[in-house]
């Protein structure tokens, strides 16, 4: 709880002082007036009751100022501190983005708990607001606890122990609360099965076979089944977190009415008179309100601490760079251009939890300037290897050597200011066209020259195509309705994407026609090699493709044959064809296919 109070204060701190001050002063003075309301009435009973007018007048005001501060202090305050909570929600957004890319790794994407804490972190993060809200409440609710207690302690001191029973809701609060946290975090599983389904089920993407395949009744139970399980196990949480918050309300109940048969017996036997009566019920009634607030309040702080450490939740999975033992002080800077190539000594690579290794001893060298093909069967570790060489993942043993250097012993972000690639599995921005394209290369993103040349480099006439051409705003996401662009120009966007740069050390097309039709994709690839060519003899760069289309493949100055967790062959298409091995036959089948 003081994690959470002091990591509230200073996140809210630091978006705006000048606020969070006023907030804070007005809160105070909602908290005096509360208990001075009461002692203003306390004089104001005593007052009229002894009949003296001008004192009376006198007391009436103050508790009219009272009752006026206590009503709006806290409205004027909410205009204060509504920003900073909004702020606030900025804020730890932009921290789980960052801590979500703030690794060179992919591993935490592929992990199905990094999805998890994802998702809760996000849903719960958007109610942080709240917590800021519940904060000053809470800080409002403790000044005037205090004050109310003291008030009472004067009526009676055995009234010193009804502050202490609302003690006893506070805990039962928050039992109830982890109760319910509990539930909430076994039924995230489900829930986020039922979320996927729905959008399986709603979504233009799959509407054709789930029709054709005549799936939707079948889903559709599954839906329920997921959700059905997700709301019983809320329930039961919700029921435990009742029970307990029923269970501490009821024993303050009994020592408030406990307590105003002390001061009503007081007043019988003369030891006090009507106002210290008035006060009594006032500020037991009061308490009441506050202890009720402060059990809210700590689980609304409660919630709020916990979802800023389901930052901490989120960060734990996110895996460190790894500093090779032998890394320079300083990390060293990517050649500009390259002689060599790009090696691979013994890399042996596992996934994370996986028990067999993907790729077993692999040595190579992908020679600068030239334009590599890896080839072979599904799942034999060909995006793998390109990941590798990206720097997604470490080797657990061996090296990658940019022209001898160790890539581990390059600075990152330099290495990948000088490659480029497209992926199977390519983003799509919601942006306009040009950005679409042009954000892959960031200083140039508006400039409409490089945009249309990366373009042209990928073979692309999309620009043309689309209704308003760089302009054409992409995807559902914009207010007055975007353009749907199909599958293989999201596709050509993505190539041209990763055509913005210039003189790339190294370029990775991993199936990046895969929606394009062959022709299509020998012809790109054609013209890619013109590109590939004038841009090798710049850098030396390297380029290297995965793809499962052999008439592109045979273009390659090297094909690599990955299988059995490792390289099976290595050579130019006429190597191989003359070495009759695996990538023979696979070429024959495929040729054979097209006669
Ligand atoms: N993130 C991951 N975690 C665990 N295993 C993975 C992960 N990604 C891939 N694999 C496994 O590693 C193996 C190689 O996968 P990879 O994607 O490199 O194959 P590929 O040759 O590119 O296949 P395809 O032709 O289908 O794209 C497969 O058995 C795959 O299931």
């Amino acid at each position: 709880m003081l994690r959470a109070i002091t990591g509230l204060l200073r996140l809210s701190w630091r978006q705006d002082r000048r606020k969070m001050a006023v907030a804070l002063a007005l809160m105070v003075g909602n908290a005096v007036a509360v208990p001075a309301s009461a002692v203003a009435l306390k004089h104001l009973t005593n007052a009229a009751a002894a009949g003296r007018a001008g004192a009376a007048a006198w007391a009436g005001l103050a508790v009219a100022v009272a009752a006026i501060a206590a009503l709006t202090c806290a409205h004027f305050a909410h205009i204060g501190y509504f920003e900073v909570s909004e702020l606030n929600v900025l804020s730890t957004d932009e921290q789980l983005i960052e801590i979500s890319n703030g690794t060179p790794y992919l591993d935490h994407h592929e992990r199905p708990e990094h999805a998890d804490r994802m998702a809760l972190a996000q849903d719960e993060l958007q109610r942080i607001g709240e917590g800021l809200q519940a904060l000053l409440t809470g800080g409002s609710l403790a000044v005037g606890l205090l004050l109310t207690t003291v008030l009472l302690t004067l009526t009676h001191p055995a009234l010193v122990l009804l502050p202490l029973l609302a003690a006893l809701p506070v805990l039962a609060g928050r039992r109830a609360e982890a109760a319910a946290d509990r539930a909430r975090a076994d039924s995230v599983v489900d829930t986020r099965q039922a979320r996927h389904l729905f959008e399986l089920t709603t979504t233009a993407a799959s509407a054709k076979e789930l029709r054709l395949l005549g799936l939707v009744g079948h889903l559709q139970q599954r839906y329920a089944t997921h959700w059905q399980r997700a709301t019983a196990r809320l329930w039961r949480g919700e029921l435990a977190a009742g029970l307990w918050r029923a269970a501490g309300q009821a024993v303050f109940a009994l020592g408030y009415v406990a307590a105003l048969v002390l001061v009503v017996r007081d007043a019988v036997r003369g030891r006090a008179d009507v106002g210290d009566v008035v006060l009594a019920i006032m500020l037991a009634s009061q308490l009441n309100h506050q202890v009720a607030a402060a059990v809210t309040i700590t689980q609304q702080l409660a919630r709020s601490g916990r979802s800023l450490q389901r930052l901490d939740e989120v960060r734990e999975l996110v895996p460190q760079p790894v500093v090779a033992p032998d890394a320079p002080a300083t990390p060293l800077l990517p050649p500009a251009r390259l002689l060599e190539g790009i090696r691979l000594r013994q890399v042996t690579f596992t996934y994370p939890g996986a028990a067999e290794p993907v790729l077993r001893d692999v040595d190579l060298l992908l020679p600068a300037g030239s334009t590599v093909a890896v080839v072979g069967e599904n799942g034999a570790g060909k995006t793998t290897l390109v990941k590798l060489l990206n720097r997604f993942y470490e080797p657990d043993r061996g090296a990658i050597l940019v022209d001898g250097v160790d890539l581990r012993h390059l600075d990152l972000a330099a290495w990948r200011a000088r490659t480029t690639a497209a992926f199977q599995d390519y983003a799509r921005p919601e942006l306009t066209a040009r950005l679409a394209v042009g954000i892959g290369d960031l200083p140039r993103a508006t400039d409409d020259d490089a945009v249309r040349t990366g373009l042209a480099r990928a073979h692309s006439e999309v620009a043309d195509k689309l209704p308003y051409g760089l302009d054409t705003r992409l995807g559902r996401s914009h207010a007055d309705g975007g353009v749907d662009a199909s599958g293989g120009q999201w596709q050509q966007l993505a190539l041209g994407r990763a055509m913005m740069r210039d003189a790339p050390l190294l370029m990775v097309l991993d199936e990046p026609a895969s929606a394009l039709d062959a022709e299509a994709e020998h012809r790109l690839f054609a013209r890619y090699a013109d590109g590939a060519a004038r841009v090798a003899a710049d850098s030396g760069g390297v380029t290297v493709f995965v793809s499962h289309r052999f008439s592109t493949v045979r273009t390659a100055d090297l094909i690599i044959v990955i299988g059995d967790g490792g390289v099976r062959e290595v050579g130019t298409h006429d190597e191989l064809i003359r070495l009759g091995g695996v990538y023979a036959t696979l070429y024959g089948t495929q040729a054979a296919a097209y006669r």
